[in-house]
Protein backbone atom coordinates (compact mmCIF):
# COMPACT_ATOMS: atom_id res chain seq x y z
CA UNK A 1 0.00 0.00 0.00
CA UNK A 2 2.95 2.37 1.17
CA UNK A 3 4.67 1.79 -2.50
CA UNK A 4 1.70 2.37 -4.40
CA UNK A 5 1.47 5.99 -2.37
CA UNK A 6 5.28 6.55 -2.86
CA UNK A 7 4.73 5.92 -6.76
CA UNK A 8 1.72 7.74 -7.30
CA UNK A 9 3.05 10.86 -5.36
CA UNK A 10 6.16 10.39 -7.45
CA UNK A 11 4.19 10.64 -10.56
CA UNK A 12 2.32 13.71 -9.36
CA UNK A 13 5.40 15.32 -8.69
CA UNK A 14 6.82 14.58 -11.99
CA UNK A 15 3.95 15.76 -13.71
CA UNK A 16 3.93 19.04 -12.10
CA UNK A 17 7.34 19.93 -12.33
CA UNK A 18 7.05 22.54 -14.10
CA UNK A 19 4.94 24.15 -12.65
CA UNK A 20 6.83 23.47 -9.07
CA UNK A 21 10.30 24.85 -11.00
CA UNK A 22 8.60 28.00 -12.39
CA UNK A 23 6.46 28.65 -8.87
CA UNK A 24 10.40 28.35 -6.80
CA UNK A 25 11.50 30.58 -9.68
CA UNK A 26 8.89 33.01 -9.09
CA UNK A 27 9.69 32.77 -5.47
CA UNK A 28 13.43 33.09 -6.19
CA UNK A 29 12.48 36.56 -8.23
CA UNK A 30 10.46 37.85 -5.71
CA UNK A 31 13.44 37.63 -3.05
CA UNK A 32 16.15 38.68 -5.21
CA UNK A 33 13.70 42.25 -6.27
CA UNK A 34 12.83 42.74 -2.87
CA UNK A 35 16.81 42.35 -1.70
CA UNK A 36 17.87 44.13 -4.32
CA UNK A 37 15.57 47.35 -4.22
CA UNK A 38 13.40 46.86 -0.89
CA UNK A 39 15.52 45.45 1.75
CA UNK A 40 16.51 48.22 4.47
CA UNK A 41 20.41 47.78 2.83
CA UNK A 42 19.36 48.93 -0.90
CA UNK A 43 20.48 51.90 -0.34
CA UNK A 44 24.46 50.63 0.65
CA UNK A 45 26.54 50.03 -2.68
CA UNK A 46 27.58 46.99 -4.23
CA UNK A 47 27.15 43.87 -6.49
CA UNK A 48 23.72 42.91 -7.30
CA UNK A 49 24.40 39.44 -6.96
CA UNK A 50 26.13 39.84 -3.38
CA UNK A 51 22.97 41.73 -2.36
CA UNK A 52 20.93 38.63 -3.21
CA UNK A 53 22.66 35.67 -2.18
CA UNK A 54 25.76 34.14 0.07
CA UNK A 55 26.29 32.35 -3.46
CA UNK A 56 28.47 35.32 -4.44
CA UNK A 57 30.72 34.69 -1.58
CA UNK A 58 30.63 31.04 -1.91
CA UNK A 59 32.06 31.35 -5.49
CA UNK A 60 34.95 33.51 -4.39
CA UNK A 61 35.72 31.88 -0.67
CA UNK A 62 34.74 27.87 -2.12
CA UNK A 63 35.11 27.38 -5.79
CA UNK A 64 38.07 29.71 -6.00
CA UNK A 65 39.45 28.73 -2.27
CA UNK A 66 40.20 32.43 -0.08
CA UNK A 67 40.10 34.40 -3.13
CA UNK A 68 37.17 36.88 -1.42
CA UNK A 69 39.02 39.04 0.49
CA UNK A 70 40.80 40.16 -3.05
CA UNK A 71 37.34 40.69 -4.52
CA UNK A 72 36.78 42.76 -1.39
CA UNK A 73 39.49 44.84 -2.23
CA UNK A 74 38.16 45.35 -5.37
CA UNK A 75 34.23 46.09 -4.41
CA UNK A 76 35.84 48.87 -2.22
CA UNK A 77 38.17 50.78 -4.93
CA UNK A 78 34.84 50.41 -7.28
CA UNK A 79 32.25 51.42 -4.52
CA UNK A 80 33.91 53.06 -2.06
CA UNK A 81 34.49 52.43 2.33
CA UNK A 82 31.25 50.62 2.50
CA UNK A 83 30.30 47.53 0.78
CA UNK A 84 26.93 45.79 0.78
CA UNK A 85 28.55 42.29 0.58
CA UNK A 86 26.05 39.65 1.52
CA UNK A 87 21.65 39.88 2.10
CA UNK A 88 22.28 41.19 5.66
CA UNK A 89 25.81 42.15 5.40
CA UNK A 90 28.21 45.39 4.69
CA UNK A 91 31.80 45.10 5.05
CA UNK A 92 33.42 49.15 5.96
CA UNK A 93 36.88 50.36 4.75
CA UNK A 94 37.45 52.86 7.34
CA UNK A 95 40.30 53.42 9.98
CA UNK A 96 38.71 55.82 11.35
CA UNK A 97 35.15 53.70 12.11
CA UNK A 98 37.27 50.88 13.33
CA UNK A 99 36.52 52.09 17.21
CA UNK A 100 33.13 52.73 16.46
CA UNK A 101 32.27 48.64 16.13
CA UNK A 102 34.95 47.35 17.96
CA UNK A 103 35.51 48.56 21.50
CA UNK A 104 34.61 46.92 25.54
CA UNK A 105 31.76 48.60 25.80
CA UNK A 106 29.71 47.55 22.57
CA UNK A 107 27.86 44.51 23.83
CA UNK A 108 27.46 43.51 20.26
CA UNK A 109 26.75 39.97 18.97
CA UNK A 110 28.97 37.69 16.95
CA UNK A 111 27.58 36.70 13.31
CA UNK A 112 26.34 33.21 13.47
CA UNK A 113 26.84 32.21 9.78
CA UNK A 114 30.24 33.40 9.84
CA UNK A 115 31.56 32.23 12.95
CA UNK A 116 29.79 28.54 12.32
CA UNK A 117 33.56 28.25 10.74
CA UNK A 118 35.18 25.85 13.10
CA UNK A 119 31.66 24.56 14.30
CA UNK A 120 32.76 25.45 17.77
CA UNK A 121 29.55 26.88 19.29
CA UNK A 122 30.18 26.01 22.92
CA UNK A 123 33.77 27.98 22.45
CA UNK A 124 34.36 31.48 23.40
CA UNK A 125 35.33 32.31 19.76
CA UNK A 126 32.00 30.21 18.32
CA UNK A 127 29.75 32.03 20.90
CA UNK A 128 27.16 34.41 19.38
CA UNK A 129 25.52 36.37 21.59
CA UNK A 130 27.57 38.68 23.66
CA UNK A 131 25.90 38.14 27.40
CA UNK A 132 26.59 34.04 26.57
CA UNK A 133 29.97 35.18 25.62
CA UNK A 134 30.96 37.37 28.80
CA UNK A 135 30.07 34.27 31.11
CA UNK A 136 31.89 31.83 29.18
CA UNK A 137 35.03 34.27 28.93
CA UNK A 138 35.30 34.93 32.52
CA UNK A 139 35.85 31.46 33.56
CA UNK A 140 39.14 31.86 31.31
CA UNK A 141 40.52 35.88 31.31
CA UNK A 142 42.15 34.84 34.55
CA UNK A 143 44.12 32.18 33.23
CA UNK A 144 45.59 34.75 30.42
CA UNK A 145 46.02 38.00 31.77
CA UNK A 146 49.63 39.30 32.60
CA UNK A 147 50.59 37.97 36.23
CA UNK A 148 48.78 34.40 35.29
CA UNK A 149 51.42 34.53 32.37
CA UNK A 150 54.37 35.35 34.39
CA UNK A 151 53.35 31.66 36.18
CA UNK A 152 53.67 30.45 33.29
CA UNK A 153 57.15 31.68 32.83
CA UNK A 154 59.12 28.44 33.42
CA UNK A 155 57.11 26.80 31.01
CA UNK A 156 57.39 29.27 28.10
CA UNK A 157 61.44 28.95 29.51
CA UNK A 158 62.05 25.64 29.05
CA UNK A 159 60.00 25.17 25.42
CA UNK A 160 62.43 27.89 24.44
CA UNK A 161 65.28 25.95 25.73
CA UNK A 162 64.29 22.97 24.17
CA UNK A 163 63.81 25.04 20.47
CA UNK A 164 67.47 26.23 21.26
CA UNK A 165 68.91 22.56 21.62
CA UNK A 166 66.81 21.23 18.63
CA UNK A 167 68.41 24.14 16.50
CA UNK A 168 71.93 23.18 18.20
CA UNK A 169 71.41 19.48 16.90
CA UNK A 170 70.55 20.82 13.46
CA UNK A 171 73.67 23.17 13.27
CA UNK A 172 75.84 20.28 14.35
CA UNK A 173 74.19 18.18 11.53
CA UNK A 174 74.01 20.84 8.72
CA UNK A 175 70.25 20.40 8.34
CA UNK A 176 67.70 22.53 7.16
CA UNK A 177 65.76 23.83 9.72
CA UNK A 178 61.98 24.14 9.25
CA UNK A 179 61.48 27.50 11.37
CA UNK A 180 57.56 27.74 11.03
CA UNK A 181 57.05 24.29 11.88
CA UNK A 182 59.46 24.96 14.76
CA UNK A 183 57.60 27.80 15.83
CA UNK A 184 54.17 25.94 15.67
CA UNK A 185 55.85 23.31 17.76
CA UNK A 186 56.82 25.87 20.67
CA UNK A 187 53.34 27.58 20.46
CA UNK A 188 51.98 24.24 19.94
CA UNK A 189 53.89 22.57 23.18
CA UNK A 190 53.14 26.09 25.49
CA UNK A 191 49.67 25.72 25.09
CA UNK A 192 48.82 22.05 25.34
CA UNK A 193 51.03 22.19 28.32
CA UNK A 194 48.79 24.92 30.17
CA UNK A 195 45.26 23.33 28.77
CA UNK A 196 45.34 19.86 28.47
CA UNK A 197 46.00 17.22 31.28
CA UNK A 198 48.16 15.51 28.62
CA UNK A 199 50.55 18.03 26.25
CA UNK A 200 51.95 17.04 22.77
CA UNK A 201 55.62 17.30 23.01
CA UNK A 202 55.81 18.54 19.14
CA UNK A 203 59.06 19.84 19.77
CA UNK A 204 60.76 16.58 19.98
CA UNK A 205 59.34 15.29 16.88
CA UNK A 206 62.41 14.94 14.09
CA UNK A 207 61.09 17.62 11.29
CA UNK A 208 58.95 19.33 13.99
CA UNK A 209 56.09 17.94 13.67
CA UNK A 210 55.26 18.57 9.85
CA UNK A 211 52.50 16.30 9.55
CA UNK A 212 50.53 16.98 12.29
CA UNK A 213 50.80 21.17 11.46
CA UNK A 214 49.64 20.60 8.32
CA UNK A 215 46.36 19.30 9.67
CA UNK A 216 45.77 21.96 11.92
CA UNK A 217 46.74 24.56 9.91
CA UNK A 218 45.32 24.51 6.09
CA UNK A 219 43.38 21.52 6.09
CA UNK A 220 41.26 22.78 9.36
CA UNK A 221 40.92 26.24 7.47
CA UNK A 222 39.50 24.68 4.12
CA UNK A 223 37.13 22.42 5.58
CA UNK A 224 35.59 25.29 8.63
CA UNK A 225 35.05 27.60 5.16
CA UNK A 226 33.05 25.20 3.61
CA UNK A 227 31.38 24.83 6.62
CA UNK A 228 30.35 28.12 6.75
CA UNK A 229 28.81 27.57 3.85
CA UNK A 230 27.60 24.33 3.93
CA UNK A 231 26.17 24.23 7.05
CA UNK A 232 24.62 20.81 6.81
CA UNK A 233 27.80 19.08 5.86
CA UNK A 234 29.75 18.45 9.03
CA UNK A 235 27.16 17.33 11.40
CA UNK A 236 25.69 15.33 8.49
CA UNK A 237 29.83 13.54 8.39
CA UNK A 238 30.56 13.39 11.37
CA UNK A 239 27.01 11.54 12.78
CA UNK A 240 28.52 8.76 9.70
CA UNK A 241 29.28 5.54 11.72
CA UNK A 242 33.63 5.02 11.54
CA UNK A 243 33.50 2.30 9.46
CA UNK A 244 31.49 4.32 6.88
CA UNK A 245 33.40 7.42 7.17
CA UNK A 246 36.92 5.77 7.09
CA UNK A 247 35.67 4.25 3.72
CA UNK A 248 34.73 7.91 2.08
CA UNK A 249 36.55 10.69 3.57
CA UNK A 250 40.09 11.54 2.16
CA UNK A 251 42.76 10.23 4.82
CA UNK A 252 43.62 14.15 5.65
CA UNK A 253 40.15 15.21 6.65
CA UNK A 254 40.19 11.91 8.61
CA UNK A 255 42.97 13.24 10.47
CA UNK A 256 41.41 16.40 11.30
CA UNK A 257 38.63 14.33 12.35
CA UNK A 258 40.93 12.70 14.84
CA UNK A 259 42.21 15.48 16.24
CA UNK A 260 38.65 16.42 17.11
CA UNK A 261 38.35 12.94 18.84
CA UNK A 262 41.51 13.68 20.87
CA UNK A 263 40.33 16.81 22.43
CA UNK A 264 37.20 14.71 23.33
CA UNK A 265 39.67 12.27 25.45
CA UNK A 266 41.35 15.28 26.86
CA UNK A 267 38.04 16.97 28.56
CA UNK A 268 36.60 13.33 28.96
CA UNK A 269 39.86 12.62 30.99
CA UNK A 270 39.41 16.08 32.84
CA UNK A 271 35.56 15.37 33.73
CA UNK A 272 36.53 12.23 35.25
CA UNK A 273 39.58 12.93 37.15
CA UNK A 274 37.00 13.73 40.29
CA UNK A 275 37.70 16.67 42.17
CA UNK A 276 40.28 19.44 41.21
CA UNK A 277 43.29 18.34 39.84
CA UNK A 278 46.06 17.06 41.52
CA UNK A 279 48.66 19.30 41.60
CA UNK A 280 51.04 17.31 39.28
CA UNK A 281 52.03 20.85 37.22
CA UNK A 282 53.11 24.03 39.10
CA UNK A 283 50.35 26.00 37.23
CA UNK A 284 46.81 25.28 36.47
CA UNK A 285 45.42 23.30 34.07
CA UNK A 286 42.62 25.40 32.00
CA UNK A 287 40.45 23.16 31.18
CA UNK A 288 39.93 21.24 34.89
CA UNK A 289 40.01 25.11 35.83
CA UNK A 290 36.68 25.45 33.61
CA UNK A 291 34.91 22.01 34.90
CA UNK A 292 35.91 23.04 38.42
CA UNK A 293 34.82 26.78 38.16
CA UNK A 294 31.34 28.05 39.38
CA UNK A 295 30.17 28.16 35.87
CA UNK A 296 26.49 26.35 35.85
CA UNK A 297 26.25 22.74 34.86
CA UNK A 298 25.29 23.27 31.49
CA UNK A 299 28.74 25.28 30.85
CA UNK A 300 30.89 22.20 31.87
CA UNK A 301 29.65 19.60 29.17
CA UNK A 302 32.10 17.57 27.06
CA UNK A 303 31.71 19.20 24.15
CA UNK A 304 32.15 22.73 25.62
CA UNK A 305 35.31 21.84 27.40
CA UNK A 306 36.52 19.63 23.81
CA UNK A 307 35.46 22.63 22.03
CA UNK A 308 37.35 25.46 24.09
CA UNK A 309 40.31 23.36 23.75
CA UNK A 310 40.07 22.56 20.56
CA UNK A 311 39.77 26.91 19.71
CA UNK A 312 42.14 27.66 22.34
CA UNK A 313 45.06 25.44 20.47
CA UNK A 314 44.11 26.22 17.42
CA UNK A 315 44.03 29.75 17.79
CA UNK A 316 47.37 30.19 19.52
CA UNK A 317 49.47 28.01 17.41
CA UNK A 318 49.75 29.22 13.93
CA UNK A 319 48.93 33.13 14.48
CA UNK A 320 51.77 33.53 16.89
CA UNK A 321 54.24 30.93 14.31
CA UNK A 322 53.22 33.25 11.80
CA UNK A 323 53.76 36.70 13.39
CA UNK A 324 57.61 35.00 14.21
CA UNK A 325 57.81 33.45 11.00
CA UNK A 326 57.70 37.44 8.95
CA UNK A 327 59.50 38.82 11.70
CA UNK A 328 62.52 36.29 11.33
CA UNK A 329 62.63 36.34 7.77
CA UNK A 330 62.62 40.34 7.61
CA UNK A 331 65.44 40.64 9.84
CA UNK A 332 67.37 38.19 8.09
CA UNK A 333 66.50 39.67 4.82
CA UNK A 334 67.65 42.95 6.05
CA UNK A 335 71.48 42.43 7.50
CA UNK A 336 71.02 46.08 8.92
CA UNK A 337 68.24 45.31 10.76
CA UNK A 338 69.84 42.01 12.74
CA UNK A 339 72.58 43.78 13.36
CA UNK A 340 70.77 46.36 15.68
CA UNK A 341 68.85 43.40 17.55
CA UNK A 342 71.98 41.63 17.80
CA UNK A 343 73.78 44.56 19.25
CA UNK A 344 70.44 45.19 21.34
CA UNK A 345 70.69 41.96 22.76
CA UNK A 346 74.09 41.64 22.90
CA UNK A 347 74.81 44.80 25.26
CA UNK A 348 71.12 44.16 27.19
CA UNK A 349 72.73 40.98 28.49
CA UNK A 350 76.35 40.65 28.17
CA UNK A 351 77.00 38.73 31.39
CA UNK A 352 74.51 35.93 30.42
CA UNK A 353 76.39 32.72 29.63
CA UNK A 354 75.51 31.03 26.19
CA UNK A 355 73.35 28.36 27.73
CA UNK A 356 71.12 30.71 29.83
CA UNK A 357 67.46 31.36 28.03
CA UNK A 358 66.81 35.13 29.30
CA UNK A 359 62.95 35.62 30.58
CA UNK A 360 60.57 37.50 28.27
CA UNK A 361 60.01 39.59 31.34
CA UNK A 362 63.19 41.00 30.92
CA UNK A 363 63.56 40.56 26.98
CA UNK A 364 59.88 42.46 26.69
CA UNK A 365 61.87 45.70 27.74
CA UNK A 366 63.52 45.90 24.86
CA UNK A 367 62.63 48.50 22.34
CA UNK A 368 63.83 47.24 18.74
CA UNK A 369 63.00 43.70 19.73
CA UNK A 370 59.43 44.81 20.32
CA UNK A 371 59.18 47.33 17.68
CA UNK A 372 59.95 43.70 15.48
CA UNK A 373 57.44 41.90 16.84
CA UNK A 374 54.82 45.22 16.76
CA UNK A 375 55.62 45.32 13.12
CA UNK A 376 55.09 42.01 12.33
CA UNK A 377 51.77 42.00 13.99
CA UNK A 378 50.79 44.90 11.79
CA UNK A 379 52.40 43.39 8.61
CA UNK A 380 51.47 39.99 8.84
CA UNK A 381 47.69 40.96 10.55
CA UNK A 382 47.76 36.59 11.29
CA UNK A 383 44.17 37.41 12.21
CA UNK A 384 43.29 38.84 8.92
CA UNK A 385 40.16 38.40 7.73
CA UNK A 386 36.53 40.37 8.73
CA UNK A 387 35.55 40.41 12.31
CA UNK A 388 31.49 40.39 11.41
CA UNK A 389 29.49 41.74 14.60
CA UNK A 390 25.84 42.49 15.00
CA UNK A 391 24.20 45.56 17.20
CA UNK A 392 20.82 43.34 18.14
CA UNK A 393 19.28 46.80 19.38
CA UNK A 394 20.06 49.49 17.83
CA UNK A 395 21.06 51.28 14.19
CA UNK A 396 24.06 52.48 13.47
CA UNK A 397 24.92 55.21 11.16
CA UNK A 398 27.80 55.38 8.51
CA UNK A 399 28.04 58.63 6.59
CA UNK A 400 25.18 58.96 4.81
CA UNK A 401 23.88 54.98 5.54
CA UNK A 402 21.95 53.68 8.76
CA UNK A 403 22.40 50.71 8.90
CA UNK A 404 19.34 49.12 10.72
CA UNK A 405 19.72 46.65 14.46
CA UNK A 406 20.55 43.11 13.22
CA UNK A 407 22.81 44.50 10.41
CA UNK A 408 26.13 42.31 10.05
CA UNK A 409 28.75 44.68 10.05
CA UNK A 410 32.13 43.63 9.49
CA UNK A 411 35.55 45.18 9.17
CA UNK A 412 39.28 43.66 8.63
CA UNK A 413 42.47 44.81 11.21
CA UNK A 414 44.08 44.45 7.52
CA UNK A 415 43.12 46.58 6.25
CA UNK A 416 43.53 49.50 9.08
CA UNK A 417 47.25 48.15 8.98
CA UNK A 418 47.48 48.81 5.64
CA UNK A 419 46.10 52.15 5.92
CA UNK A 420 48.74 54.42 4.22
CA UNK A 421 47.80 57.22 5.96
CA UNK A 422 48.16 55.85 9.06
CA UNK A 423 51.23 53.64 8.13
CA UNK A 424 52.81 55.27 5.24
CA UNK A 425 54.20 52.84 3.32
CA UNK A 426 52.31 49.81 4.76
CA UNK A 427 53.64 47.01 2.99
CA UNK A 428 57.51 47.44 4.03
CA UNK A 429 58.44 46.24 6.95
CA UNK A 430 59.93 49.05 9.19
CA UNK A 431 60.38 48.47 12.84
CA UNK A 432 61.35 52.49 13.43
CA UNK A 433 57.91 53.37 12.79
CA UNK A 434 57.41 52.34 16.53
CA UNK A 435 60.14 54.03 17.78
CA UNK A 436 60.72 57.61 15.64
CA UNK A 437 58.63 60.61 15.36
CA UNK A 438 56.23 62.51 18.04
CA UNK A 439 54.81 61.35 21.15
CA UNK A 440 51.38 61.68 19.03
CA UNK A 441 52.42 59.36 15.93
CA UNK A 442 53.65 57.17 18.25
CA UNK A 443 50.15 57.17 19.89
CA UNK A 444 48.02 56.90 16.71
CA UNK A 445 50.35 53.76 15.51
CA UNK A 446 49.97 51.86 18.55
CA UNK A 447 46.22 53.20 18.60
CA UNK A 448 45.42 51.13 15.33
CA UNK A 449 47.73 48.15 15.96
CA UNK A 450 44.30 46.05 15.78
CA UNK A 451 46.23 42.47 15.74
CA UNK A 452 44.58 41.19 18.52
CA UNK A 453 41.14 43.20 18.16
CA UNK A 454 39.98 45.02 20.42
CA UNK A 455 36.38 44.19 21.83
CA UNK A 456 34.98 42.35 24.24
CA UNK A 457 35.88 39.56 21.81
CA UNK A 458 39.17 40.42 20.91
CA UNK A 459 42.11 37.97 21.84
CA UNK A 460 42.21 35.71 25.07
CA UNK A 461 45.82 34.78 24.30
CA UNK A 462 47.53 38.13 23.76
CA UNK A 463 49.67 38.41 26.51
CA UNK A 464 51.06 34.84 26.12
CA UNK A 465 51.95 35.52 22.46
CA UNK A 466 53.72 38.60 23.39
CA UNK A 467 55.42 36.56 25.89
CA UNK A 468 56.21 33.77 23.83
CA UNK A 469 57.14 35.56 20.54
CA UNK A 470 59.68 37.74 22.89
CA UNK A 471 61.21 34.52 24.40
CA UNK A 472 61.78 32.75 21.36
CA UNK A 473 63.31 35.84 18.86
CA UNK A 474 65.30 37.20 21.79
CA UNK A 475 67.05 34.11 22.33
CA UNK A 476 66.77 32.89 19.13
CA UNK A 477 69.05 35.88 17.86
CA UNK A 478 71.37 36.12 21.19
CA UNK A 479 72.24 32.44 20.41
CA UNK A 480 73.22 31.88 17.32
CA UNK A 481 73.84 34.82 15.08
CA UNK A 482 74.97 33.18 11.69
CA UNK A 483 71.25 31.86 10.16
CA UNK A 484 70.88 32.34 6.73
CA UNK A 485 67.91 31.83 4.36
CA UNK A 486 67.54 28.95 2.86
CA UNK A 487 65.27 28.62 -0.25
CA UNK A 488 63.16 31.56 1.08
CA UNK A 489 61.86 34.73 -0.73
CA UNK A 490 59.48 37.15 0.54
CA UNK A 491 56.50 35.38 -1.58
CA UNK A 492 56.69 32.95 1.10
CA UNK A 493 55.10 35.59 3.27
CA UNK A 494 52.72 37.20 0.77
CA UNK A 495 48.74 36.52 1.26
CA UNK A 496 48.06 34.28 -1.77
CA UNK A 497 44.76 33.39 -0.17
CA UNK A 498 42.58 34.11 2.90
CA UNK A 499 41.01 31.68 5.51
CA UNK A 500 40.10 33.32 8.34
CA UNK A 501 44.12 33.75 8.30
CA UNK A 502 46.12 34.90 5.83
CA UNK A 503 48.20 31.68 3.73
CA UNK A 504 50.94 32.21 1.49
CA UNK A 505 51.09 30.36 -2.31
CA UNK A 506 49.89 26.48 -1.22
CA UNK A 507 53.82 25.11 -2.46
CA UNK A 508 55.05 27.80 -0.44
CA UNK A 509 57.67 25.40 2.47
CA UNK A 510 57.50 28.87 4.56
CA UNK A 511 60.59 30.07 6.50
CA UNK A 512 63.60 27.86 6.02
CA UNK A 513 66.83 28.42 7.51
CA UNK A 514 70.71 27.31 8.17
CA UNK A 515 71.97 27.82 11.24
CA UNK A 516 76.09 27.98 11.50
C1 LIG B 1 50.18 36.62 17.23
C2 LIG B 1 49.29 35.85 17.80
C3 LIG B 1 47.80 36.06 17.79
C4 LIG B 1 47.01 36.89 17.06
C5 LIG B 1 47.45 37.88 15.99
C6 LIG B 1 45.64 36.67 17.49
C7 LIG B 1 44.55 37.38 17.01
C8 LIG B 1 43.25 37.21 17.45
C9 LIG B 1 42.12 37.98 17.02
C10 LIG B 1 42.14 39.13 16.02
C11 LIG B 1 41.02 37.50 17.66
C12 LIG B 1 39.58 38.00 17.53
C13 LIG B 1 38.82 37.11 16.58
C14 LIG B 1 37.39 37.54 16.37
O1 LIG B 1 37.01 38.65 16.67
O2 LIG B 1 36.65 36.73 15.85
C15 LIG B 1 41.46 36.41 18.48
C16 LIG B 1 40.62 35.64 19.27
C17 LIG B 1 41.06 34.61 20.06
N1 LIG B 1 42.36 34.23 20.30
FE1 LIG B 1 44.01 35.03 19.46
N2 LIG B 1 45.63 35.70 18.45
C18 LIG B 1 46.93 35.31 18.69
C19 LIG B 1 47.37 34.39 19.62
C20 LIG B 1 46.55 33.70 20.47
C21 LIG B 1 47.02 32.82 21.54
C22 LIG B 1 48.47 32.56 21.93
C23 LIG B 1 45.91 32.28 22.11
C24 LIG B 1 45.92 31.31 23.28
C25 LIG B 1 45.16 31.44 24.30
C26 LIG B 1 44.74 32.83 21.44
C27 LIG B 1 43.43 32.52 21.71
C28 LIG B 1 42.34 33.17 21.17
C29 LIG B 1 40.97 32.85 21.51
C30 LIG B 1 40.50 31.73 22.45
C31 LIG B 1 40.16 33.75 20.80
C32 LIG B 1 38.64 33.84 20.86
C33 LIG B 1 38.32 34.81 21.99
C34 LIG B 1 36.85 35.03 22.24
O3 LIG B 1 36.05 35.03 21.30
O4 LIG B 1 36.53 35.23 23.41
N3 LIG B 1 45.18 33.69 20.45
N4 LIG B 1 42.83 36.26 18.36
Amino acid sequence: MAIINVTALYSRLVSNLPDTSLALLFCFACVAVYRIYFSPLAHVPGPKLAAVTTLYEFYYSCIRLGQFVFRLDELHKQYGPIVRIGPNEVHIKDAQFFDKIYNVTNKFDKDGWFYRFLNTPYASFGTIKAEDHRLRRSALNRHFSPASIIRLDPVITQAVSTLCRRFEEHRREKRVVDLTNAFRCVSGDIITEYVMPDPITLLEHKDFAADYHSVFVRRFAIIGTFHRHLGWLLPVILSLPGWLLSLISPPAVLQVFSRIKWMDEQAQMVMQSGGPPKQKKDHPIVLSSIYHSDLPANEKTLIRLSQEALIIITAATDTTAQTLSLATYHLLAKPHLLIRLQTELQSSFPAAADDTIISYRDLEKLPFLTACLKESLRLGSAASSRLPRINPNSPITYGDHTLPAGTVIGMSPRDIHYDPSIYPDPRSFNPDRWLEGSDRARKVNEHFLVAFGKDARSCLGNNLAMAEMCAILGNMFRKFEAIELFETTEEDFEMAYELMAPYAKSDSKGLRVLIK
